[in-house]
């Protein structure tokens, strides 16, 4: 039976979460630490442990079927790749930026000027839809020193929290893309491992739908029951039991871990007693 090839980043940023991704979708590997390439107990998939910027010429060449990759690199020199999950971490943007005492008001106050940027591909297409003729020097990293040493006037690069645009007296102008990690795949991918793919798909969707949501467990008493069920939107519906004190009840629901703070509020103001909150490790719809 053939194997489906992954490939991650070898080390750096997406190494730690895409790893930990593979092994809660139940594929764990064995890894020597130089090794480049493993195969995953009992799955008939093997990891390859790439360069990020690397990968989506390998994706093209059909060398792996398919990898955890930045959405941005994808964007900057993915053509043609499909992206078939998002995967809810390494979220960032790719930024334009300038020194802080900059007097900036759009993207045409960059005409003429130079840019610093790893995303050459990426800005040349942001310039070209505003019309707005740059000249770029491509540099690999440490991007946001290019204004402070006089190679550029302005940069393109990833921000995050923004504290190196800080430290480097930059500011943030124009937000060209937003990106986040993404499950990508070879336009050469064949049936047979595409069949693969798809249960890994499958089981990478279970546990994103688990580490967006909570279980709740609450005591309520019995009059107080229909006011809570209407609060909590469940899976189904909430699960009600009753408690061994009479006229009480046990409220099961499962609830999204971004309106979890406003529900456990409503739910308190409704009477909810002894609210558990757990965290769910897979859920299967
Ligand atoms: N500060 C950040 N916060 C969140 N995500 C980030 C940040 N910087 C980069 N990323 C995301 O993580 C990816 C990998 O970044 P990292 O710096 O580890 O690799 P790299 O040096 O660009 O790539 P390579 O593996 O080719 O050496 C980026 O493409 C981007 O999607
Ligand atoms: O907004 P922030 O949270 O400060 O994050 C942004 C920084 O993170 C990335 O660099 P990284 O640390 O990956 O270093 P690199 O340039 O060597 O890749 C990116 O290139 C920015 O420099
Ligand atoms: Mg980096």
């Amino acid at each position: 039976m053939s194997k489906l090839r992954i490939a991650v980043q070898k080390s750096g940023r997406l190494n730690e979460d895409s790893m930990r991704l593979l092994k809660d979708i139940g594929i764990s590997i064995d890894n020597g630490k130089d090794q480049l390439k493993a195969s995953a107990k009992g799955f008939p998939v093997e990891v390859f442990y790439l360069r990020n910027g690397d990968i989506p010429q390998y994706l093209k060449d059909g060398v792996v079927d398919a990898a955890i990759i930045g959405e941005n690199v994808l964007i900057e020199k993915g053509e043609g790749i499909g992206v078939v999950e998002k995967l809810g971490f390494s979220s960032c943007r790719v930024c334009i930026a300038v020194p802080k005492a900059y007097n900036y008001n759009s993207i045409k106050d960059l005409e003429g000027k130079r840019i610093a940027t790893s995303y050459p591909n990426t800005v040349k297409t942001y310039l070209d839809e505003n019309g707005v003729n740059a000249n770029l020097h491509i540099i690999n990293g440490s991007v946001e020193i290019a204004p402070n040493i006089g190679l550029a006037d302005a940069i393109c690069d990833i921000v995050s929290s923004g504290s190196t645009l800080f430290k480097n007296n930059l500011k943030e102008v124009d937000t060209i893309l937003k990106s986040e990690a993404v499950l990508a795949v070879s336009p050469k991918l064949n049936e047979e491992r595409k069949a693969i793919l798809e249960i890994i798909q499958f089981r990478i969707q279970s546990v994103l739908k688990g580490r967006q949501s909570k279980y709740v467990l609450l005591n309520a008493p019995n009059d107080k029951v229909q006011d809570i069920i209407d609060i909590l939107p469940g899976m189904k519906s909430p699960t009600v039991l009753p408690l061994a004190e009479k006229g009480w009840s046990s409220i099961h629901s499962v609830i999204s871990k971004n309106e979890f703070w406003s529900v456990i509020d409503e739910l308190k103001a409704n009477g909810a007693q002894g609210i558990l909150v757990c965290p769910i490790e897979k859920m299967v719809l």
